[in-house]
């Protein structure tokens, strides 16, 4: 090491200390729960973040004294300051504690209730030969952090793009004036206007098995303050009075719902937790395993674990009035609804988001208990640990077979299906022969924070209950007013969660297309009674792309096989002129378009719901998440335990709908093609369930 650059370093060290021990003492926080919020840091994050913001400053030191030419060598020496092992206890770590950081503030989102035992890292052990680990740790044999809960996500162009190439919002326009809030963009764009279109086939429940699916493979948790609690980035100020870490949108002063108040009017947003491990560019984490892997029924870190079994092999589960639903999150401050009707606790943490997701986490909680009795009322002997692991395997089995089988299908085009090789198998197929160790399996950003929140263009504004012979049960439940609120799940007269799950399968979803409902547009996190304390998740979407440094879509065309944009007229081949024009309204050169619009803006393929660019950057993340795992369903890895064929075969037959037949004692009938609205309903007895035999035999 260069005693030079050695001492440049730890110069900048200490003076980025200085800095941000200067920026706590104005740090205001507010308790845990006083801001709703769905991307909570837990503690594992919070510790990462606590170094990396660290890191970041030390980083615009040493940039704006000497230069990033710089950033190498003064890395060698972070490296050797932070010590080998994430594990250590560093002395930047000890520096930070002095320096008042080290967190306090206790989470929900890591109970310890029980005592958590960790499987050991060592990827050798038979353990992870056999068993996939709740974390994703040793999934990949080789590199055994790739994919494991609370690591960085990958950037499809491989760098991010900020203002100063670092950390600060993409917020000029290539002409150099500056770019558009993004609230004025959702008004402008992505107002649903008079009438909202329906999906003609695609009904509500695509777009909850879409969520249930981001909630198992991304969680990207937002920054807190350096005391572990939330930041209150709601003051257009905010971004340089209270935290770095805040980026509040600021509302055009014409805005209908986000009206000024003595003065200008922000909508609040944290910036996404920054993790980086070195000096460089800022970096977002997924908190939850990238893999597709269930976990939001089974948790991503191994006491969430814990804290969701019960014993037997089987998840814990809490009876309201008669009806099945998850445990019951007494202490979780962030939800609205108070006692007797909590929210709940679940492998992730936004469960209770909004009333369409709890009766899709009762389905699958309820799936797995029934799969672990039926192993154990036939070999009866076995530990609570065998019943849990072969329960939890066929489950994530099943589960990755109804996403590749069932979901991805109606989204995608067939030539995407094919080209990225995400088509599963038939029952009598051979096993899958592509597994690659080299495979990165890490969510990308752009997937994250663009192109799969394409989800929240086919919310409805409502969730209306529906008894299974179609009729209507009571009032429908609206989003606006339930965000985080748990009542509705526990109405028993109006069919609690079975009318929910039932009115998602006969009421069509919103058509993904550039508008939102109102609610998802307007009163997102709104508390009751209070219009306009809540946030736009459209204008939130596109704003946190600049914030973890989302490229313009101009910048992914080349990538997904697009011509070049030099000028407006080059986007009318991929957009209907309409929305060309809408675009020019409200950005000033077409190469400012962001990513999230842009995707929208495209006009659908043929036979998929989106462009060429949201397109692709699904198929790339699926077929990241299927040949990157070691543990997929279709596998047949040497050395690793997969299933049999018989076992393969019995998976390859499961449909998503019989599954909720199974678990929702009102049900039926169901619709033959489970997401589609217009589908002859058959009886539930009419579809096989799985064939527990070929798995009864493995134990
Ligand atoms: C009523 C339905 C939904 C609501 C209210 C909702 C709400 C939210 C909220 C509040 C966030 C956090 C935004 C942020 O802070 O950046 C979010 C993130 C996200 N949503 Fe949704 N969502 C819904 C449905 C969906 C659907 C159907 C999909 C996919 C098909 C989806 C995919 C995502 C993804 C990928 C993220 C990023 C998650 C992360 O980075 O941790 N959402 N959603
Ligand atoms: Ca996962």
């Amino acid at each position: 090491l260069n005693p030079d650059v050695v001492e440049k370093v730890q110069n900048a060290v200490g003076e980025a200390l200085g800095v941000m021990d200067n920026r706590l003492s104005n740090e205001s926080t507010v308790k845990d729960g006083q801001i709703m919020t769905s991307q909570k840091a837990n503690e594992q994050s919070k510790d990462l973040q606590f170094t990396a913001d660290i890191l970041q400053e030390v980083t615009q030191i040493l940039v704006t004294k000497y230069g990033v030419e710089i950033l190498p060598e003064a890395n060698e020496v972070i490296e050797s300051m932070l010590g080998q092992s994430d594990e250590d206890d560093s002395s930047l770590k000890r520096k930070k504690r002095q320096s008042n950081y080290g967190g306090g503030g206790g989470s929900q989102s890591t109970p310890t209730k029980k005592n958590c035992q960790v499987p050991s890292d060592n990827c050798r052990q038979s353990f992870h030969l056999k068993t996939r680990s709740i974390t994703g740790i040793c999934n990949n044999l080789e590199n055994k952090k790739l994919g494991n809960s609370v690591t960085a996500v990958r950037r499809l162009l491989g760098v991010p793009f900020y203002d100063d190439n670092l950390n600060a919002l993409r917020t000029r326009s290539v002409n150099g004036g500056t770019l558009p809030s993004t609230r004025l963009i959702s008004n402008t764009l992505h107002d649903e206007g008079a009438q909202p279109a329906f999906d003609g086939m695609t009904n509500h429940m695509h777009m909850q098995v879409g969520q249930f699916i981001a909630h198992d493979i991304i969680f990207m948790p937002s920054s807190t303050g350096s005391n572990g609690e939330a930041l209150n980035c709601t003051e257009c100020n905010s971004g340089t009075k209270i935290s770095s870490n805040c980026a509040p949108i600021p509302a055009p002063a014409d805005d209908k719902y986000f009206k000024p108040v003595n003065g200008p009017r922000c909508i609040r947003l944290t910036r996404a937790l920054n993790g980086q491990k070195g000096l460089g560019v800022r970096t977002q984490i997924n908190q939850n395993s990238h893999f597709l892997d269930l976990s939001s029924v089974y948790g991503s870190s191994d006491c969430e674990a814990q804290s969701v079994r019960s014993n037997n092999g089987l998840l814990e589960i809490y009876m309201g009035n008669g009806n099945v639903l998850p445990p019951q999150a007494k202490n979780d401050s962030n939800c609205q609804s108070t006692s007797p009707y909590f929210c709940f606790t679940c492998g992730d943490f936004r469960n209770s988001l909004h009333p369409g997701l709890v009766p899709l986490h009762v389905v699958f909680i309820k799936e797995h208990n029934r799969i672990s009795q039926l192993l154990r009322a036939a070999k009866p002997l076995q530990s609570d640990n065998v019943y849990y692991q072969l329960t939890r395997k066929i489950m994530i089995g099943v589960w990755q077979h109804i996403v590749y089988n069932e979901y991805l299908p109606r989204l995608l085009p067939d030539d995407y299906i094919n080209d990225f090789d995400i088509r599963p198998g038939k029952p009598g197929d051979s096993f899958y022969k592509g597994y690659s160790s080299t495979t990165n399996p890490s969510l990308s950003a752009e997937f994250a924070a663009a192109a799969f929140r394409f989800g929240h263009s086919q919310a409805r504004k409502d969730f209306p209950r529906q008894s299974n012979t179609n009729g209507s049960l009571g009032t429908a439940v609206n989003i606006g007013s339930n965000i985080f609120y748990a009542e509705s799940q526990y109405q028993t007269t109006a069919g609690a969660t079975e009318s929910l799950l039932q009115g998602m399968l006969y009421t069509p979803a919103m058509k993904v297309d550039q508008q939102f409902s109102f609610p998802i547009r307007n009163q997102l996190f709104e508390i009751r009674g209070q219009p306009a304390s809540g946030v736009d998740l459209v204008a939130v979407n596109i704003m946190r792309g600049r914030d973890i440094g989302l490229g313009p879509y101009a910048k992914y065309r080349y990538q997904v096989g697009l011509p070049p944009v030099y000028s407006w007229n080059d986007l009318n081949q991929q957009m209907p002129p309409n929305n060309v024009a809408a675009l020019k309204t409200v950005y000033d050169d077409p190469r400012d378009v962001d990513l999230y619009t842009g995707i929208l803006m495209e006009r659908p393929l043929q036979d998929g719901m989106l462009g060429p660019t949201g397109s692709h950057i699904i198929a790339e993340q699926f077929r990241a998440l299927k040949k990157g795992d070691r543990f997929y369903y279709e596998n047949d890895v040497g050395g690793t335990e997969g299933f049999t064929r018989d076992q393969l075969d019995a998976i390859r037959r499961v449909k998503l709908s019989k599954i909720l037949c199974m678990n929702t004692p009102s049900m039926i009938n169901v619709n033959l093609q489970v997401f589609d609205t217009n589908s002859p309903k058959v009886p539930c007895t009419s579809i096989p369930e799985i064939a527990i035999q070929p798995f009864i035999a493995a134990l």
